[in-house]
């Protein structure tokens, strides 16, 4: 996700005097806080936590890997606990029921995001993924996003044999890489295939929202993922005022730097939508956004103002497409990658499994998906050992309610666990070994449905991921492709470090030292 913010982390950036005038003012708040604190309803409880400190709260305890701590202390305090970061207090749900509990069944009243200070500076404030609102124009805009991403992927492929057009793009860029990574060989010897795997992924969803693929030379695109990349560098260390709400009024080198990249990310967005704004299924979006203007401003308003909203709303839309929809899968496809060069031995049983059902000559195809179960059980595997998305989007109350029997106030700020939910041992057999026949039915020729659903990597309810068919269906085909034609291993069978990163997206130590093989006939594009 393009905004790779982290809800925690190093926080060494705050200046002395900063910290000093803070820890006063919120020392007096916090006592006033303590004393003066409002009354639960009768027969409820509140969840239970550990002890903070003033102004700082647990953030001394969260350490550097929060998703590991706060999944320790989930072990003390239960599923429903509170914590404190900073002033904020923060509910993190963990247990898969409990998390289906208040995303799915209580869905309405745990879909809000938090009116965290970064959150406001993404799409200037429009963001589809970050903004507070979770009323109609929301709903309006989610639809609009959905019927779009809907429109670019799943339409059927006019120029090409693909069934649709997110299978010719995916299959064109992964043809495009296997012969990159063949060149690569020849002239370096070994490679960091992450430079190459973050360009191609970034080229499939300009091809969809753009209608047009770049070279992978192309400087406006690779200013872009730079300029992705150094947001989420910056971003992965966590921004205090988010959770110290006083901080926002001093001045701060992250924020200014974390401004100045959303203002970037949004011009560059802005004038890619402007240069091909003509290849957008106009009249689709415009139906629905002339119904979303209805909703939010004066029906009265001229009509080219109406336009210009219009478009606004496209390169908002574009903007959250592209953020939500190349980091992620990068970092999916890359995560793959290493997992297969630490376990030759899997590799080798995908190999054998792709011979076998679709053999070297004809390209993998999406409906491949259920040919190929163990590739599958592979893919879910890396998606629940990694769990490099450990916390989703933080959400919020919007209204008071009851979980499990404790009170949860309006607008409470919530940390869903997604990292414990994939590692509970109540639910997985040796959860930190990397088995991906977890996932296979008993006659080991399908997936069992049952423990595939147990993997959160997507979110779950209102909030849910809108682009999880397509991020599935893009790490099956570009790796289908790459191991059809490919082997891979490291320099002189050397280790892999696959120790996560902590980040909104975690990411793994990245490796120079890839090789490849070429498995037999290549049908790569000169
Ligand atoms: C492997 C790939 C992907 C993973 C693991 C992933 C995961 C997630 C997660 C965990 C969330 C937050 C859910 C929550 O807050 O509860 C999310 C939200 C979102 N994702 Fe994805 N995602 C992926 C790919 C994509 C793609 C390809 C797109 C679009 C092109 C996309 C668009 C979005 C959007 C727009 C949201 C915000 C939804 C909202 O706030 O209503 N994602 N995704």
């Amino acid at each position: 996700m393009k905004a790779a913010m982290s809800l925690v982390g190093n926080w060494g950036f705050i200046s002395a005097t900063e910290l000093l005038i803070a820890s006063a003012i919120l020392c007096l708040i916090f006592i006033t806080i303590r004393f003066y604190r409002p009354q639960m309803p009768k027969g409820l409880k509140r969840p239970p936590g550990p002890w903070g400190y003033p102004l700082i709260g647990n953030v001394l305890e969260l350490g550097k890997n929060p998703h590991l701590t706060m999944t320790q202390m989930s072990q003390k305090h239960g599923d429903v606990m509170q914590i404190q970061i900073g002033t904020r207090p923060v509910l993190v749900l963990s247990g898969l029921d409990t998390i289906k509990q208040a995303l799915v069944k209580q869905g309405e009243e745990f879909m809000g995001r938090p009116d965290l200070n970064s959150f406001r500076y993404i799409g200037d404030g429009q963001s589809l993924t970050f903004s507070t609102d979770s009323g109609e124009v929301w709903r309006a805009r989610r639809k609009l996003a959905q019927n779009a991403l809907k429109t670019f992927s799943v339409s059927p492929s006019p120029n090409s044999s693909s069934t649709c057009l997110l299978e010719e793009h995916v299959s064109k860029e992964a043809d495009y890489l296997v012969m990159k990574f063949q060149q690569l060989m020849e002239e370096e010897k070994s490679f960091d295939p992450y430079r190459y795997v973050v360009v191609s992924v970034a080229n499939v969803i300009c091809a969809m929202c753009f209608g047009k693929r770049y070279s992978h030379d192309d400087q406006e695109l690779l200013s872009m993922v730079n300029l992705n990349n150094e947001f989420g560098n910056v971003a992965a260390s966590g921004n205090p005022a988010d959770f110290i709400p006083m901080l926002q009024y001093l001045p701060s080198r992250t924020m200014k730097i974390f401004k100045d990249l959303n203002k970037r990310f949004s011009e560059f967005v802005q004038k890619i939508v402007r240069d091909h704004y003509c290849s957008f299924d106009k009249d689709n979006i415009r139906d629905i956004t002339d119904s979303l203007i209805g909703h939010c401003q004066d029906k009265k308003m001229d009509e080219n103002a109406k336009i210009q909203l219009s478009d606004q709303k496209i390169v908002n839309l574009v903007n959250d497409l592209f953020g939500a929809g190349f980091d992620t899968v990068t970092t999916a496809l890359s995560w793959c990658l290493m997992y297969l060069v630490t376990y030759p031995e899997i590799q080798r049983k995908i190999h054998e499994e792709l011979d076998h059902n679709i053999g070297r000559e004809r390209k993998p195809r999406l409906s491949d998906r259920f040919r190929l179960p163990y590739t599958e059980a592979f893919i879910l595997e890396m998606f629940r050992h990694s769990s490099f998305l450990p916390f989703t989007i933080p959400h919020c109350t919007t209204k008071d309610t009851v979980l499990n029997g404790f009170y949860i106030p309006k607008d409470l700020c919530v940390f869903i666990n997604q990292w414990q939910v994939n590692h509970d041992e109540k639910l997985w057999k040796d959860p930190s070994t990397f088995n991906p026949e977890r996932f296979l039915g008993a006659e080991r020729t399908e997936i069992n449905k049952a423990e595939s659903e147990k993997v959160l990597t997507f979110g779950l309810g209102k909030r849910r991921c809108i682009g999880e068919s397509i991020g599935r269906w893009e790490v099956f085909l570009f790796l289908t492709t790459l191991v059809q034609q490919l082997e891979f291993s490291v320099c002189d069978g050397g280790k892999v470090d696959i120790t996560p990163q902590y980040g909104l997206t975690m990411k793994h130590k990245r490796c120079e030292r890839f090789q490849i093989k070429p498995r037999g006939r290549s049908f790569c594009r000169q």
